[in-house]
């Protein structure tokens, strides 16, 4: 049973002059309830143009994604984002733009003020609800981005690079957060990177995307026990994982140098 359903799906791009860039070709995944996808692939490789298909910010010239067996014609709040460059609302401070989602629904002031409490502990920023973006670091500003999405209570989490801009000490202290909230919450979540450690470490599901045109070249479940923490890193299994993904990638580059 599956939750999204992504079948047959390819994007190609006009440019003026050029033949069309194929970013996506013949592409087709599910992802089911309650579990944790993450697509890994090269730069280029159509990543972030199957995210924003998902959401709901472009169109496929063929195939179709649908949610919970509804085709996607445009976003939704019930598709959380959470992107590298996602920027939260400057003016209102971290409590508000958290609260932001639930006002629009019309909830009470008093549940969505619930609401925001109880994430801003979650993504470990008691104490931050009055501050304003810019006096936030960017991680600070992530988990914001984090809450925020997560106050819609959507459907499925979608995730590209989020934590892609981060150093990386703040970059594992958000991978272990994410860990931490999907392990109480159980979002299903679909996330992109094209680290192979976090893609191991976070995902039940991990996808490996060809070089354009992207395609999944190949799909795998990530057995790993969980709950999962960042020593999960040095285990053997995760070693084992990560041969066998860098080796899969590695074919691939040498593939497009013409190797
Ligand atoms: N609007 C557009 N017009 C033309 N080409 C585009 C457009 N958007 C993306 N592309 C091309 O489609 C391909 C896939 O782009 P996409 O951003 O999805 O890749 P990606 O895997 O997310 O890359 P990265 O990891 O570098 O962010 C790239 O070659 C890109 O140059």
């Amino acid at each position: 049973m599956s939750l999204l359903d992504i079948a047959d799906v390819s994007v190609r791009f006009q440019t003026r002059g050029k033949p069309p860039v194929v970013a996506l070709d013949d592409v087709s995944l599910t992802v089911r309830p309650d579990t944790f996808s993450v697509i890994v692939g090269p730069s280029g490789c159509g990543k972030s143009t199957l995210l924003r298909l998902v959401a709901g910010l472009e169109r496929p010239d063929d195939g179709r994604i649908t949610l919970d067996g509804r085709p996607i014609d445009g976003p939704s709040r019930e598709r959380g984002m959470v992107f590298q460059s996602y920027t939260l609302f400057p003016w209102l401070t971290v409590r508000e733009n958290v609260m932001f989602g639930p006002k629009l629904d019309g909830m009470s002031r008093a549940a969505r003020a619930a609401i925001a409490d109880e994430l801003i502990e979650a993504v470990h920023l008691t104490g931050f609800g009055d501050a304003y973006p810019t006096e936030l670091s960017g991680g600070m500003r992530q988990r914001v981005a984090l809450a925020r999405a997560l106050a819609n209570d959507p459907r499925i989490l979608l995730m590209d690079e989020p934590f892609g801009a981060l150093d990386s000490q703040t970059r594992q202290v958000m991978q272990e957060l994410l860990l931490e909230i999907w392990q109480q919450r159980r979002k299903t979540v679909l996330f992109i990177t094209h680290d192979i450690d976090e893609a191991i470490l976070l995902g039940d599901e991990v996808h490996v995307m060809s070089a354009r045109p992207g395609r999944i070249r190949s799909s795998m479940v990530i057995d790993l026990p969980r709950p999962r923490g960042i020593d999960a890193l040095t285990t053997g299994d995760f070693m084992g994982w990560k041969k066998r993904i860098l080796g899969l990638m590695h074919a691939e580059a040498v593939r497009v140098a013409g190797g």
